[in-house]
């Protein structure tokens, strides 16, 4: 079929991908026009990386980004990879008048909405703001949609969702977040799910992801944490000279090795599920439908460590600490559900991941920002 061709007629450049997309985008026309999706929190980390997949798969993508978290420099990194200028409105999700006049200006047929504070630590310390952000935010942009007659959704929710439990996690495990930002993915789900119920035309997926790592392989796109959270950021930062070692939180898990055991997965894996979702919600019923994706294979912290020196050949320092507060020893999906329904499986490994996240960060050491002044 055409897009196989397509696919196959692609050459690396971005030049050609272009017109691969040109011709993807004519045999979508003769199916009713190639589909505007909008993607909030499109110029984030996860966000930017389903851009370049929406746009290989022959979708128009318009961003919707406020920058609190973003940078503007991904709009030129993104036509680098795709030779694309994506169009990037920096309204505010809980702006209704100027969302309402994008959606009557723009015409979009879908919306992926990643936009959100995502911060454990900080959500504990700012409630209000979280569930303004995201609830309230989330709220407004149903609204617009309702409004606008656009009523497919795919929404970024997270494992963060379920109680603590330790064996691979199933999307029918008991729920109950332990921080405000869970909270809060938790709300938005019950949202969306009433939502449907009241108005069964709409077409909604809700992705719960486990822990995304890595970075597209050009190396142009990734995770830009000024701060980081997360293990694979902090190790690519003390990779990098930007800090002095890792603290490894507690070796005395119940594990292989002691450290905690995680599932992760690569970024373009996961964005990939995104396109699996919406091209199913697209081709389907009308729904409202929850999957977790995640790789079912659980990682530990000394694992990692040892793949990304692998990957880099960067010896990473470590020292092992007590046990951060409310972590786990394991937490690792059960992603059958989504292998079967979305016919998607992530299918890099956590060496690829580690070698992508070392391309990005040892090319942009300081992320989108600039190397901070010499002392
Ligand atoms: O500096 C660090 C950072 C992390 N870890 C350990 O590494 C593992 C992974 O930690 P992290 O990368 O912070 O991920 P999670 O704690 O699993 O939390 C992530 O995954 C959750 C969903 O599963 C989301 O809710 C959170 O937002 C997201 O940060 C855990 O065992 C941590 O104890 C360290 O040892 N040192």
């Amino acid at each position: 079929d055409c897009f196989h061709l397509c696919r196959a007629a692609c050459a690396s450049s971005s030049e050609s991908q272009r017109g691969c997309r040109t011709a993807l985008r004519a045999a979508m026309a003769g199916e009713g026009g190639a589909k505007h999706i909008l993607c909030t929190g499109g110029a984030g980390y996860i966000g930017s990386h389903t851009v370049v997949h929406l746009l290989k798969a022959g979708y128009r993508v318009s961003i919707l980004d406020n920058l609190s978290n973003a940078s503007l420099k991904v709009k030129e990194r993104l036509k680098q990879i795709t030779g694309e200028d994506v169009p990037l409105f920096t309204t505010d999700t809980i702006d209704t008048d100027a969302l309402l006049k994008l959606f009557k200006e723009q015409k979009f047929d879908g919306v992926i909405h990643y936009a959100a504070l995502k911060a454990v630590g900080e959500s504990v310390a700012m409630p209000l703001e979280y569930y303004t952000n995201n609830v309230s935010g989330t709220l407004t942009l149903l609204k617009v949609m309702r409004e606008a007659g656009c009523k497919v959704l795919v929404f970024s929710s997270s494992a963060t969702v379920y109680a603590p439990k330790e064996t691979p996690l199933t999307e029918q495990d008991a729920l109950g977040p332990s921080n405000p930002y869970g909270w809060t993915k938790f709300m938005i789900e019950q949202i969306l799910q009433d939502l449907y119920k009241s108005d069964p035309s709409w077409k909604i997926s809700i992705l719960r992801y486990f822990n995304p790592v890595g970075a597209h392989p050009s190396g142009r796109i990734g995770e830009s944490p000024s701060q980081p959270n997360n293990l694979l950021p902090y190790i690519q930062q003390v990779a990098v000279g930007r800090r002095p070692q890792l603290s490894v939180f507690g070796n005395d898990y119940n594990t292989p090795d002691g450290t905690g055991v995680r599932d992760y997965l690569h970024v373009e894996d996961l964005a990939e599920g995104h396109i699996a979702a919406l091209t199913k919600l697209f081709q389907g019923d009308p729904c409202c439908i929850t999957h977790n994706l995640g790789t079912g294979k659980g990682v530990s912290v000394l694992e990692m460590v040892d793949s990304f020196e692998k990957a880099s050949g960067v010896k990473i320092p470590y020292k092992i600490e007590a046990r951060r507060a409310g972590d786990l020893a394991t937490v690792v999906a059960d992603p059958s559900k989504a292998n079967k329904e979305l016919n998607w499986t992530a299918k890099r490994t956590i060496q690829e991941a580690c070698a992508n996240a070392w391309k990005w960060q040892s090319t942009n050491p300081y992320g989108y920002e600039d190397a901070p002044p010499q002392k």
